[in-house]
């Protein structure tokens, strides 16, 4: 449709405008080297249609984005079980805090926080034999592209900075909510968080979310109806951590974002969208990210309720 490109071309020049608001993620330092002035956005339907605009083709760090195709790969394993180990209600916190988990007796609130990933990533990484491969070669498929890489500087610069979610992965152990070795779960988690995708081929490794938990690239079942309804419902209250509230009152659909300025929305039944942008506001949401996405939602006259 001539329209949505249209739409995506306008919004990719009125995002622009906010270039200048937030900060690249410095906390990670080879994130900190990233460019903040650059933008894409990217619509992929459920008929396979793609339109895009703005920097589309450069490649940036999936980082939390990565937890919900971790999510999806653990429940293909584990099935509603894991729902023992992490909640599912939205925490109120920041992405990376610490303090719920002590109260909470090492159950982080939801898969979305920083605690949840790796929960759901020490049962991933405890049931099968090469995570890290498994995981890429997943990503690949989703997206179409064989090629697609981790960022090892990325994810080396992650690991040297771990302490946080090393802590985070120890406090659970304490609490018996942690199975395998913490650094072998550590390093599975920040190699799913330097894959490196551009926005169309995050929009696509999604598509099975608008779908029913069919892939429509690959036609590949990952999940179930219902458990694509229950993972959409989770995004809607806690994708975008404690400013998912926020979110869901100016967008209103389920997404996920992560610190490498990425935000995915989902449409069910209709497209993926993917948004990117590298500065941050101070949840640690892409600003120019979440404006492109409020545009798109006013636009295209999205509303899931
Ligand atoms: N919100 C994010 O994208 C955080 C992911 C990042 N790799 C971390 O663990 O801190």
């Amino acid at each position: 449709m001539q329209d949505i490109q249209h739409i995506l071309d306008s919004i990719n020049v009125q995002a622009r405008q906010f270039f200048g608001q937030g900060k690249v993620a410095n906390y990670i330092p080879a994130l900190a080297e990233v460019a903040a002035d650059q933008f894409s956005i990217a619509v992929h339907t459920v008929d396979g249609q793609t339109y895009s605009s703005g920097d589309d083709q450069a490649r940036f760090s999936i980082q939390s984005v990565s937890k919900v195709l971790t999510l999806t790969l653990a429940l293909r394993h584990h099935g509603d079980d894991l729902w023992q180990r992490v909640g599912k209600e939205p925490s109120g916190t920041a992405f990376n805090s610490l303090a719920q988990l002590e109260f909470e007796k090492g159950i982080p609130r939801n898969p979305f926080i920083n605690a949840g990933a790796l929960v759901v990533c020490d049962a991933l990484v405890g049931r099968v034999s090469a995570p890290v491969y498994q995981m890429l070669e997943t990503a690949r498929l989703l997206a179409g592209n064989e090629k697609i890489l981790i960022n090892k500087k990325v994810a080396d610069s992650e690991y040297l900075h771990r302490h946080r979610n090393a802590a985070m992965a120890h406090l659970m152990k304490s609490f018996n909510n942690f199975n395998c070795d913490v650094d072998q779960v550590l390093k599975a988690y920040f190699s799913y968080c330097a894959i490196e995708m551009t926005g169309m081929e995050l929009a696509k490794t999604f598509s099975y979310l608008a779908h029913q938990g069919v892939c429509v690239q690959s036609g590949r079942r990952m999940l179930s109806a219902k458990q694509t309804q229950q993972m959409n419902s989770l995004l809607f209250t806690s994708g975008l951590y404690d400013a998912a509230g926020d979110f869901a009152f100016r967008v209103g659909i389920p997404g996920k974002s992560g610190v490498g300025g990425g935000i995915i929305g989902i449409v069910p039944g209709q497209f993926t969208v993917c948004v990117w942008s590298p500065a941050l506001n101070e949840y640690g949401n892409s600003v120019a990210g979440l404006q492109a996405l409020e545009m798109l939602a006013e636009k295209m006259n999205i509303s899931m309720l």
